[in-house]
């Protein structure tokens, strides 16, 4: 770094200091804090992706957003060149930048990683940087921030995209990086037309236009409902009713949104018993997460149709695809077996992966939080991951995609079986977001399998039957005391709680149970199953308990 880059460094830095006592890390899914403590944070995350983008000479993200957070809270993440997520070796860099006391000791840092990653600050191609917000009134003044950081690094450039889901931005880096085609209206153009192929690829006689019922979506009183108001105009016949968006009173994710839905298990704000019946999904704060649920008569509670039955969804939809191939391997040239993967975290329940090992596919247990799923499913020639929650997606690997592409000119001129195989993979490779899981598109691809299966959502929910169970969160005095092993199913520190918890567990009928520090709250989350509701409900508030009495004092919610 030369002299001019250290004291603009310095002289602008001096402008962001740091919150008094508050330790930050950039945990499951980025920065996360109030949103008032974050300015000093967000101006030191616009420097690091301005680096970032200088050593990987791309186009880099930054997303302001606290997802399905209270609307009081924000947030911060990057995406890589890939669109996808942080790389995981600069993690450290990005909490020592957060918890840098001073400028002198910020620029000391910079310095030495500049020189150990042997960043260079003029090789031509300046740092590029593009910069979305979700709706959160905050989000102006950090996207302000995260703009001087970016200029405190000389020649860097930031396109400020305004209010955007957080996979749209992902999407838009991707694009970008790969030289295609990456404003808001491609990605809209995309994904309608690529739901679109695959609702002309439905077999005859089919009548679609019969199963033409419609969608009832909340979109968490954030950006997510917004966007889709846009992209339904877009997509034929579907018909899409918006509940929830952020032109409404309602506060985000009050009440509402995928991780409300999915954690208590009731119905949102804004829906009424005329929706009974009917096909009803919600997304969450920045419409990277997706459930679907149908209302129960005469009850506030929702039989849920969550990540993992999204998953089996597509994962069967995916596999019948490539049977067909495999049936037909006479037709193509060159036949080719592709792998298929599927991958989850422990929070899967248990009747899915059971479900999902009974239907012969290759299942992987990650760690939570999509930087794992999403680097190990990029393993698989065709991997499929999902976080109970909702959040998910299907990679396809550049080897599979040329494979179709070329089996698409080979078959062209016929209309077999096989080729409407190979344009359906290829039209789901261009609907599902490749960058990271995206609400929007997940939707339609939703739509457009149940369209092409002609299943209700009562049909799709009875793949399997959830095993019962209970989410809770614990709060510790430090909760970076409990260390877990084999994807975070067994706790190796403090010593003696994870026997506490067998024991505990093995009092259950299909009892399985877990906790695990959180990434982005500051709680211990206990997950338990079990045969009846009742007894994960007790299994979940005994284990609460041992954590309570291993960790200190605290209460659980
Ligand atoms: C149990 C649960 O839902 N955990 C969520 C939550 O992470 P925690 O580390 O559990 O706080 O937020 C993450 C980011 O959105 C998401 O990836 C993850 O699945
Ligand atoms: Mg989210």
């Amino acid at each position: 770094m030369n002299e001019e880059q250290r004291s603009l460094l310095l002289q602008c830095s001096s402008h962001f200091a740091p919150p008094k006592g508050v330790k930050l890390s950039y945990g499951t899914a980025g920065f996360r804090a109030d949103a008032t403590l974050l300015r000093s944070t967000v101006y030191r995350v616009g420097i690091l992706a301005a680096l970032r983008s200088l050593k990987t000479q791309s186009v880099i993200g930054l997303m302001i957003t606290a997802s399905h957070n209270k609307v009081s809270d924000n947030g911060v993440k990057i995406a890589d060149p890939n669109g996808g997520m942080l790389s995981q070796q600069w993690e450290p860099f990005a909490d020592a930048l957060a918890n840098a006391s001073d400028p002198s000791e910020l620029l000391q840092l910079i310095d030495d990683f500049v020189r150990k990653e042997g960043i260079s600050f003029d090789n031509g191609r300046p740092a590029e940087i593009l910069l979305g917000r979700d709706t959160r009134p905050s989000g102006k003044l950090l996207v302000d921030a995260a703009r001087q950081g970016i200029s405190s690094i000389i020649g860097a450039i930031s396109h400020d995209m305004g209010v955007l889901t957080t996979p749209q931005l992902h999407w838009m880096v991707r694009a970008r990086n790969m030289g295609i085609k990456s404003t808001e209206h491609d990605y809209f153009q995309q994904l309608s037309h690529s739901y679109k192929c695959l609702v002309e690829l439905i077999p005859n006689g089919k009548d679609v236009s019969k199963s033409n019922d419609k969608v009832v979506v909340d979109g968490a009183n954030g950006v997510g409902g917004d966007k889709l108001e846009v992209l339904k105009h877009l997509c034929g016949g579907l018909i899409i009713e918006v509940r929830n968006s952020s032109k409404g009173e309602g506060a985000l994710n009050e009440g509402v949104g995928a991780d409300f839905v999915q954690k208590e298990k009731v119905v949102p704000s804004g829906f009424s018993p005329s929706e009974i019946g009917l096909r009803c999904a919600s997304l969450d704060g920045d419409a990277d997460r997706l459930v679907y649920f149908l209302m129960q008569p005469d009850s506030k509670m929702i039989d849920l149709v969550d990540g993992d039955k999204m998953l089996s969804l597509f994962a069967l939809f995916i596999k019948e695809q490539l049977n067909v191939l495999k049936d037909n391997e006479n037709e193509t040239p060159c036949p080719y077996h592709p792998s298929l993967g599927i991958v989850q975290t422990a929070y899967a329940n248990g009747a899915s992966t059971s479900y999902l090992k009974n239907l012969g596919l290759d299942i992987f247990i990650t760690p939570t939080g999509v930087k794992y799923l999403h680097e190990k499913a990029s393993e698989y020639d065709i991997g499929i991951y999902f976080e109970a929650n909702g959040h998910g997606t299907i990679l396809f690997s550049d080897r599979i995609l040329s494979w179709l592409e070329a089996r698409n000119s080979d078959l062209s001129s016929s209309s077999t079986e096989s080729q409407k195989a190979v344009l359906r993979l290829l039209a789901v490779s261009k609907l599902i977001n490749q960058a990271v899981g995206d609400a929007l598109s997940g939707l339609l691809l939703v739509e457009a399998i149940l369209l092409h299966t002609g299943w209700s959502i009562q049909k799709w929910n009875e793949l399997y039957r959830d095993l019962p169970s209970r989410q809770l969160k614990v709060k510790v005095v430090d909760r970076t005391a409990v260390v877990t092993a084999n994807a975070e199913t067994v706790v190796v520190q403090p010593a003696g709680i994870q026997e506490a918890i067998d024991s505990e567990t093995a009092k259950y009928r299909h009892g399985r149970c877990f906790i695990r520090p959180s990434g982005t709250e500051d709680v211990i989350r206990v997950y338990a199953e079990a045969a009846s509701q009742e007894e994960a409900d007790s299994l979940a508030n005994a284990v609460a308990k041992i954590v309570d009495q291993f960790l200190g004092s605290g209460s659980s919610q």
